[in-house]
C-alpha cells in the first residue's frame, strides 16, 4: 500500500516528506516579516490596526504583521456575504462542488508551505502540521463528494393518493444564508476549512474568524479559496479578537448560522444567543474535552503506554481530543507507570521545525503560566508528580536554547479524586492517573464528567464490547497505540462530542454532517 498521511500513519513517513518539508520551511522563512491583510468581498482588505506576531518557540522570530479587523470590516464582510448569497445558492450543485474540490486541490499543491506556516505559527511538529493541512484538503474533497452523492439532498416523494388529481411532492434542502465560522487556535486551518467547506458546498456564504493567536492559517486558506475562483463575497476572512469581532459576528443581523469550535464557556454563550432573538438559528458548537482512558488488568501494556503518551502529550496536550485522565487496574498500575516513564523520558522537546523534536512549545504566555500554576496546585494538594512539572528554558534547568519559547515538561501525576483538575480541561501536557479496583469503577469515573468527546480503552478483545456499551463519548478507540484518544481523520473516524462537548450529536465528516447546514423545504405542487 502506498503511504497515505493521516494522524494514524504520521509516525512513520517516507523520507521524501521530510526533505520536502525542510525545503518548504526554508522558502517560507525567507519570506517572513510581511503584512497580512484580511480578505473581504474577493479582495485584500487593509485595515488600520495590525498585530505583530512571533513564533511560540522563539520570541526572536518575527512572523509578520497580521490585520486586526475593525467592527466596520466585520460589517463589510457580512454585507458582502449577504449580497453574494442569492447567486451562490443558485449555482448548480455540480459547479459548487467543483469549486470546493478545487480549493482542496490547490491546498494539496501547497501542502508543504502551508504546513511550514502552521509549525511557525502554532508550534506544532512537522507531522502534525502536514497532517492538519492534508486533513483540510480531505475535508474539501470529502464534503464536495458527499454533497454530490446525496444529490444535493433533493428527494422526490410519492404523489398524494388523491384520485383524479396530480399532486407532486418533494423534499428539498436549502441553505440558510450567511454562515459564520469561528475557529480555535490549535487547528486553525482544519477547523476553519472543514466547516467553511461544508457551508460553501451546501450553498451558504461564509465569514470566517480565526483565533487571535493564529491569524496566518486562515489567511492561507483564504488564498486557496480566492485562487480556486469562488465569486467575490462568497468567502470572507477576518482575524481579530473573539470578544470584539467574534461577538460582533455572532450578534450581526445577517448571521443565519454558526459553526463554532472552541472552549465550553464561549460555545455555550454562543448557543444561548442563537436560540434567543426573533427566532432560533442553528449553532454547531464543537467544544472541549476531558478525555479518559481505561486500562484493564488484561491490557497489552506496551501498546497502552504508546497510545497514552501520544494522546496525552502530542501537540503539548493542546487537542480537544487529548487524553487527560487514565484509570488503570491496580494490579498493573506500577507496570504501566514504569512504561509511561520510559516513554516520557524518550520524548524529544525543542524547536518544532527540526525533525527530531516531537514536542514543541505551548501556544502562548498564558498557557505557559497556567502550566506552572497547575503543576504547583497538584503538588500543593499532595499529588504524586511522577514526571515533569517544570517550565523549560528557565535559568536553572540547563536548557538555555529553550528560553525563548514556551516549553514545558510532559507531566504525569497521581492525584486524589477530589482534586478539581480531574474535571477541568487544562489544554496542556498534563495527565492524571488513578488506580481502580475493577473495570466498573474505572467506567464510572471515566463517565463522571460533563464532557464526552473522546475516550480510549486498553484491554482484552472480549472486553471491547463492554467498553463501547458503557462509555459516554462520541469518538472511541480500543487498543489503539497510534493514539489512545486522538487522531480522527475525515472518512475514517467521524469526530464529534457527546454531553457538554458538542451541541448536535452529529460528528464532523459524518454521514449526517452536511444536512446541518441546510433547512428542509417540503414542496407540494398540484397540476
Ligand atoms: N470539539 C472539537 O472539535 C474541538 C476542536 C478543537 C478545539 N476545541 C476546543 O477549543 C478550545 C481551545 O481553543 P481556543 O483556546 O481557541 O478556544 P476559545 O473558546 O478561547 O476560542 C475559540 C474561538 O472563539 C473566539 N471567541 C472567543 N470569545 C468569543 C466570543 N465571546 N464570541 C465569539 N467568538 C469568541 C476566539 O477568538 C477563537 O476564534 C479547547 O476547549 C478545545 O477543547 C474543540
Ligand atoms: N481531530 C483531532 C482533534 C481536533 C481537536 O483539537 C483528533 O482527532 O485528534
Amino acid at each position: 500500500m502506498s503511504f497515505r498521511l493521516t494522524y494514524a500513519t504520521m509516525y512513520n513517513p517516507p523520507e521524501a516528506m521530510h526533505e520536502r518539508f525542510d525545503a518548504a520551511m526554508a522558502r517560507v522563512e525567507a519570506t517572513l516579516g510581511g503584512s497580512h491583510p484580511l480578505f473581504v468581498n474577493g479582495a485584500d482588505c487593509y485595515t488600520a490596526e495590525y498585530a505583530d506576531r512571533r513564533a511560540p518557540f522563539d520570541s526572536d522570530l518575527r512572523l509578520g504583521e497580521f490585520a486586526l479587523a475593525s467592527l466596520v470590516d466585520a460589517d463589510e464582510a457580512m454585507a458582502a456575504a449577504q449580497a453574494a448569497f442569492p447567486a451562490w445558492r443558485a449555482t448548480p450543485v455540480a459547479e459548487r462542488a467543483r469549486m470546493v474540490r478545487r480549493v482542496g486541490d490547490l491546498m494539496e499543491q501547497r501542502v508543504y508551505e502551508i504546513a511550514a506556516a502552521l509549525t511557525l505559527e502554532v508550534g506544532k511538529n512537522r507531522m502534525e502540521a502536514l497532517g492538519e493541512t492534508q486533513e483540510t484538503v480531505d475535508f474539501f474533497h470529502h464534503y464536495a463528494n458527499d454533497f454530490e452523492n446525496h444529490a444535493g439532498y433533493t428527494n422526490p416523494l410519492p404523489d398524494d393518493p388523491i384520485e383524479g388529481i396530480a399532486s407532486h411532492n418533494a423534499s428539498v434542502m436549502r441553505p440558510y444564508g450567511v454562515w459564520v465560522v469561528i475557529a480555535p487556535f490549535n487547528f486553525p486551518l482544519a477547523l476553519a476549512g472543514g466547516p467553511a467547506a461544508a457551508a460553501l458546498v451546501t450553498g451558504n456564504t461564509v465569514v470566517l474568524k480565526g483565533a487571535s493567536d493564529t491569524p496566518w492559517a486562515g489567511r492561507l486558506l483564504a488564498d486557496c479559496i480566492r485562487d480556486a475562483g469562488l465569486p467575490p463575497g462568497v468567502f470572507n476572512y477576518l482575524s481579530g479578537s473573539g470578544r470584539d469581532i467574534g461577538e460582533a459576528l455572532v450578534q450581526h443581523p445577517h448571521t443565519a448560522g454558526i459553526t463554532f469550535t472552541g472552549s465550553v464557556p464561549v460555545g455555550r454563550q454562543l448557543m444561548q444567543h442563537m436560540v434567543s432573538g426573533a427566532y432560533p438559528r442553528p449553532c454547531i458548537a464543537e467544544m472541549g474535552g476531558k478525555n479518559p482512558c481505561i486500562v484493564t488488568a488484561r491490557a497489552d501494556l506496551e501498546r497502552a503506554a504508546a497510545g497514552i503518551v501520544r494522546s496525552a502529550y502530542g501537540m503539548s496536550g493542546q487537542k480537544c481530543s487529548a487524553l487527560s485522565r487514565v484509570y488503570v487496574h491496580e494490579s498493573i498500575a506500577d507496570a504501566l507507570i514504569e512504561r509511561l516513564q520510559a516513554q516520557i523520558a524518550a520524548i524529544r522537546i525543542g524547536d518544532p521545525r527540526r525533525r527530531e523534536h516531537w514536542l514543541g512549545p505551548v501556544v502562548n504566555a498564558a498557557a505557559y503560566a497556567n502550566y506552572q500554576r497547575y503543576a504547583d496546585d497538584l503538588r500543593a494538594a499532595g499529588a504524586r508528580v511522577i514526571s515533569g512539572g517544570a517550565q523549560l528554558g528557565t535559568a536553572s534547568d540547563g536548557a538555555p536554547a529553550l528560553a525563548r519559547g514556551y516549553y514545558v515538561e510532559p507531566l504525569l501525576a497521581e492525584a486524589s479524586l477530589t482534586h478539581p483538575l480531574w474535571r477541568q480541561e487544562m489544554f496542556l501536557p498534563i495527565l492524571m492517573l488513578h488506580r481502580c479496583g475493577d473495570r466498573d469503577e474505572a467506567m464510572r469515573l471515566a463517565n463522571d464528567t460533563s464532557m464526552g468527546l473522546t475516550a480510549g480503552f486498553f484491554g482484552a478483545a472480549d472486553e471491547v464490547a463492554w467498553f463501547h456499551d458503557h462509555i459516554e463519548a462520541g469518538v472511541t478507540y480500543a487498543n489503539r497505540q497510534q493514539g489512545a484518544t486522538t487522531g480522527a481523520w475525515p472518512g475514517y473516524q467521524p469526530f464529534g462530542g457527546w454531553k457538554g462537548s458538542g451541541s448536535t450529536g452529529k460528528a464532523i465528516a459524518s454521514f449526517y454532517y452536511l444536512a446541518q447546514y441546510l433547512r428542509e423545504q417540503s414542496r407540494t405542487v398540484v397540476e
